[in-house]
């Protein structure tokens, strides 16, 4: 986006890849070479599960001018989304078998991210958590490691805000009913992501999530991250965990230079959104 036209929807249909990240699923455009095409009705459509393709975030890839690419993405309700660490991960596996490299950055809207390949896994560097209560952002000071809500949760930025919750017993949460509702409470002025998380060991968490803009998905990048910087700061757990969520399983290094995530990333096809799909969308 920044400010740039996107171009009109190509007449033929327009050609996109399915991927997933432990089940976090999206749809990727690439518009290398191109103005971008995607809006918010586009991202509605196309995201729509019985109507479109459906999917977790749509993540459009441009072409980088002081990086290797960019990425913007969206919420299947047509919001944005400020950071999407599965998808970048997604697209850091898809470039890397293209050009055969090792490192890529990525420039996104919380700034230049790095990913790298280490053996056979991509493990990408989301940046530092943001801890600082305004730029979370929550709606007034308060102590980002205990929000005066009912079962006293972290809040934690990477690029996007996230509540975290630590349970006894991840079974018995509604995820849906408290996550719906933790989302829209007014602490967070832009919504927010929630973390459900149970803690077996100093080394390993068990996740649950509602994104904001989606509902529950099986995995969340940016919040594992912000799962680990939590149990950290709250000296549950080390800097360096394994988290069992919904779709797989991830692995998380909170690092002097940011939070290391790392997890399955998987192809499913390549078509393309017909005409009349996107026909009619503003
Ligand atoms: N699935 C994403 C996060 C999406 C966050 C989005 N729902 C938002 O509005 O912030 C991830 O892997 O980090």
């Amino acid at each position: 986006m920044r400010g740039m036209q996107t171009r009109p929807i190509p007449s033929d249909g327009l050609p996109f890849r399915k991927m997933h990240g432990a089940g976090n699923d999206f749809v990727i455009l690439d518009s290398r070479g191109m103005a971008p095409v995607c809006t918010a009705a586009l991202a509605k459509a196309v995201g729509d599960r019985h109507r479109g393709v459906g999917f977790d975030q749509l993540a459009e890839i441009r072409d980088g001018v002081d990086t290797d690419i960019e990425l913007d993405f969206w919420n299947s309700d047509g919001s944005r989304a400020g950071a999407c660490g599965n998808a970048t991960r997604c697209v850091a596996a898809l470039w890397m078998g293209e050009t055969g490299r090792d490192r890529v950055t990525i420039r996104t809207a919380r700034g230049v991210l790095r990913a790298e390949m280490r053996g056979q896994a991509v493990w990408v560097n989301l940046g530092a958590p943001v801890l600082d209560w305004a730029q979370i952002p929550l709606s007034h000071a308060v102590d980002q490691q205990h929000l005066p809500l009912e079962g006293d949760p972290v809040a934690v930025g990477m690029g996007n805000p996230h509540a975290v919750f630590f349970v006894d017993d991840i079974a018995a949460v509604d995820v849906a009913a408290r996550g719906a509702a933790v989302e829209h409470d007014p602490l967070f002025p832009q919504a927010t992501n929630v973390e459900f998380v149970q803690v077996r060991s100093r080394g390993e968490v068990r996740m649950r999530v509602w994104e904001r803009g989606t509902g529950i998905t099986l995995a969340c990048g940016s919040g594992a991250c912000a799962v680990a910087v939590a149990g950290a700061q709250r000296g549950l757990t080390d800097r360096h965990i394994r988290m069992e969520v919904d779709g797989g399983w991830l692995e998380l290094d909170w690092t002097d230079e940011g939070v290391w995530m790392t997890g399955p990333v998987a192809h499913v096809f390549e078509a393309v959104l017909s005409p009349k799909l996107l026909g009619g969308l503003e």
